[in-house]
């Protein structure tokens, strides 16, 4: 482990910035290797790209955002998961497909809620755009 992370100081400005760099990496290593990390980042392009042609209210962009982190956020653990599942075993097990489907589900659970919510935003808006 990086001797850095374990100092012990109350606080270390070092250690902040190096957790900082550590947090990049981990978002460059699913944006390189997580197919479904990169399409999450392409839907809140559009996402954002629609509110601000939509003119959403502020009270909506709080959701929209808070909606786009969580997502983006649970497909970085996701892929955490399975990269952990891996360092555990690369053969067959049961409980390595059940703790991957699981986390896979809960991003699964979360995408869904958010288009419902996004459809309750921007439904009445696209639809008046063309009407
Ligand atoms: N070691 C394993 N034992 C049992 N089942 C596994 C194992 N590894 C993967 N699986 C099954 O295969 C599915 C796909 O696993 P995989 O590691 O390819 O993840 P993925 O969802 O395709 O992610 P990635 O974006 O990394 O390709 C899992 O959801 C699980 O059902």
């Amino acid at each position: 482990m990086n001797s850095d992370l374990k100092d012990q100081r109350p606080f270390s400005l070092k250690k902040l910035l190096k957790s900082f760099r550590y947090a990049g990496q981990g978002i460059r290593e699913a944006v390189k290797h997580e197919q479904n990390f990169r399409i999450h980042l392409m839907f809140s392009a559009v996402v954002i790209s629609a509110g601000l042609i939509l003119r959403v209210s502020a009270w909506e962009w709080i959701v929209i955002l808070m909606l786009i982190g969580g997502m983006l956020s649970l497909e970085l653990i996701n892929t955490a998961v399975e990269r952990v599942v891996d360092l555990v075993t690369e053969n067959y097990h049961p409980l390595a497909k059940a703790a991957k489907d699981v986390s896979a589900s809960a991003v699964l659970v979360y995408s869904i809620l958010s288009v419902v919510v996004g459809l309750i935003i921007f439904l009445p808006r696209i639809l008046a755009f063309f009407m």
